[in-house]
């Protein structure tokens, strides 16, 4: 990672995420928190629930729960994290994507705790990890899945952390937004591979990114198109270009039916 090239939210985002994990391993130890994450129950099988729901036919659906963000501003108050959980599920979504960055998401461990309570989903511990102590912190929460965004690591942190996952059974999604970061991430076990149409520098998504990079993830990785995504027609561009995984947030919440427009999703394929 070269943090003179990085994006400017991307760099406040994880300059205040490294005070936030110093704090929290020094209120508690990182033996301790691992002793936590193995402690769990075994995890639930993201990627597994992926690979199902396009073996059969529907599109692999990660339902995104998140207040705000830094291009949406708050977007859905009053947030309520189980009951959209259950909205999720009863729609036909494969996994849930929980935002626990508090500073620019207003999200927290608690909401992945209590969505994860209220369904059977895997969920993803939606975060900027940066520290094994994350994964450990992830697991002992409840999370099944972790998010490496390739722009915001170095070859060797993204094999720390995948690392980490790994010896604790979790998935792993790598997150990419042009083929220089695709190349990296396949240098790592993970099939799944994220490709983030949001442009980190503008915060605008651009449903391009996946249409040119999808085509270019193997087949035996799974590509994930993720952000902008606001109707059944740009599910179909995604899938023609290759990719029937989704992660879905804004447009989901900003529903008053959030079963009904999750559901036209997964049915979109
Ligand atoms: O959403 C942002 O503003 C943002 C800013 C900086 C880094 C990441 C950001 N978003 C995280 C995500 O990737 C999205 O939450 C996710 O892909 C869902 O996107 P959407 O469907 O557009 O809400």
């Amino acid at each position: 990672m070269n943090a003179d090239t990085l994006p400017d939210t991307l760099l406040r985002i994880l300059a205040d995420k490294e005070v936030e994990v110093r704090e929290r391993a020094a209120a508690t130890p990182l033996s301790e928190m691992e002793h936590r994450a193995r402690d769990e129950e075994p995890p639930r099988d993201f990627t597994g629930a992926l690979c199902s729901a396009v073996a059969e036919g529907r599109i692999g659906l990660i339902a995104e729960i998140k207040k705000a963000s830094p291009s949406g501003g708050l977007i859905r108050d009053p947030f309520e994290p189980a009951a959209l959980a259950r909205a999720y599920e009863e729609a036909g979504a494969a996994c849930l994507s929980v935002l626990t960055d508090g500073p620019h998401f207003q999200g927290s461990p608690a909401d992945l705790v209590v969505a994860r309570g209220a369904c059977k989903l895997p969920v993803l511990r939606k975060d900027f990890m940066i520290d094994p102590y994350q994964v450990f912190e992830a697991r002992a929460m409840g999370a099944d899945c972790i998010l490496l965004i390739m722009a915001a690591l170095s070859d060797a942190q993204a094999r720390e952390l995948e690392e980490a996952a790994r010896s604790l059974d979790m998935s792993v999604l790598a997150e990419v937004h042009d083929q220089r970061e695709l190349d990296r991430a396949l240098g790592l076990n993970t099939r799944l591979i994220g490709i983030n149409n949001r442009n980190l520098r503008t915060l605008k998504t651009e449903l391009t990114t996946a249409e040119a990079l999808a085509p270019l993830v193997p087949a035996d990785r799974i590509p994930v198109a993720e952000s902008g995504l606001r109707n059944a027609e740009d599910v179909h561009r995604m899938a023609a270009a290759g990719a029937r995984c989704i992660l879905v947030g804004e447009h989901l919440l900003r529903q008053e039916d959030v079963t009904a427009a999750a559901r036209a999703m997964v049915e979109a394929g």
